[in-house]
Order: C-alpha cells, then sequence, then structure tokens
C-alpha cells in the first residue's frame, strides 16, 4: 500500500519543532541519537518504542550500543518520509527527552 510523503512545508515544520532530529543526507529520512544512564535503561526505552512500533505497524530501523539507540525513521510504503514518522516523532518526544 503507497502512502504519502511528507511535502516539503511539513517536513521543514516538524524538524523546527523537533530540532535533535536530523535529516538524511539523501533527505529519505529522519535521524536521531538517543542516549541513556545504561545499557538497561536504553533496552527499556526500546521495548516501549518496539510496542508503540507494533501497535502502530510502523517499524523504527534502529541501532543499539551498550547506552545508545540511534533511530532512522522513514516509510517503505512512500519511499520517504510521511505522517506515520511524523507520528513517532511526536510520540517519541514524550518518551524521552
Ligand atoms: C505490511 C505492513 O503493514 C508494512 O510492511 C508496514 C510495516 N512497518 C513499516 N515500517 C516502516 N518503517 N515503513 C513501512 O512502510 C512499514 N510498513
Amino acid at each position: 500500500m503507497s502512502i504519502a510523503r511528507l511535502t516539503d512545508t511539513e517536513l521543514s515544520d516538524l524538524l523546527t519543532r523537533h530540532p535533535d532530529w536530523q535529516l538524511r543526507a539523501d533527505g529519505l529520512a529522519l535521524e536521531r541519537t538517543f542516549k541513556f544512564t545504561d545499557f538497561n535503561e536504553a533496552f527499556g526505552f526500546m521495548t516501549r518504542v518496539a510496542l508503540y512500533a507494533d501497535k502502530a505497524d510502523h517499524h523504527p530501523e534502529w541501532f543499539n550500543v551498550y547506552n545508545r539507540v540511534e533511530i532512522t525513521l522513514t516509510t517503505h510504503d512512500a519511499g520517504g518520509i510521511s505522517g506515520r514518522d511524523a507520528a513517532m516523532v511526536e510520540w517519541l518526544a514524550g518518551v524521552a527527552a
């Protein structure tokens, strides 16, 4: 199923409201690194994200080393950044500072 990509305006509004996210060089994904005190905290965060992701049927690409979680958001069904990524950015803002 195909889903619409965010317009340039929607994307720049999102990045203005969430400056901790960066546009990937190719413009097709959003990236942010989360840091925690230790692996336990990082993995607890990943567990919460995993539950959200499965419920929303929208799954992040991520990489974890000890207390660091790098998240990449993109929508495969859109070939870029969609409202589903924006929704996850908004949700994540309330989960991790
Ligand atoms: C069939 C299933 O709904 C799709 O493959 C979902 C699952 N999770 C997904 N996650 C992401 N990041 N992008 C998608 O397009 C996507 N599509």
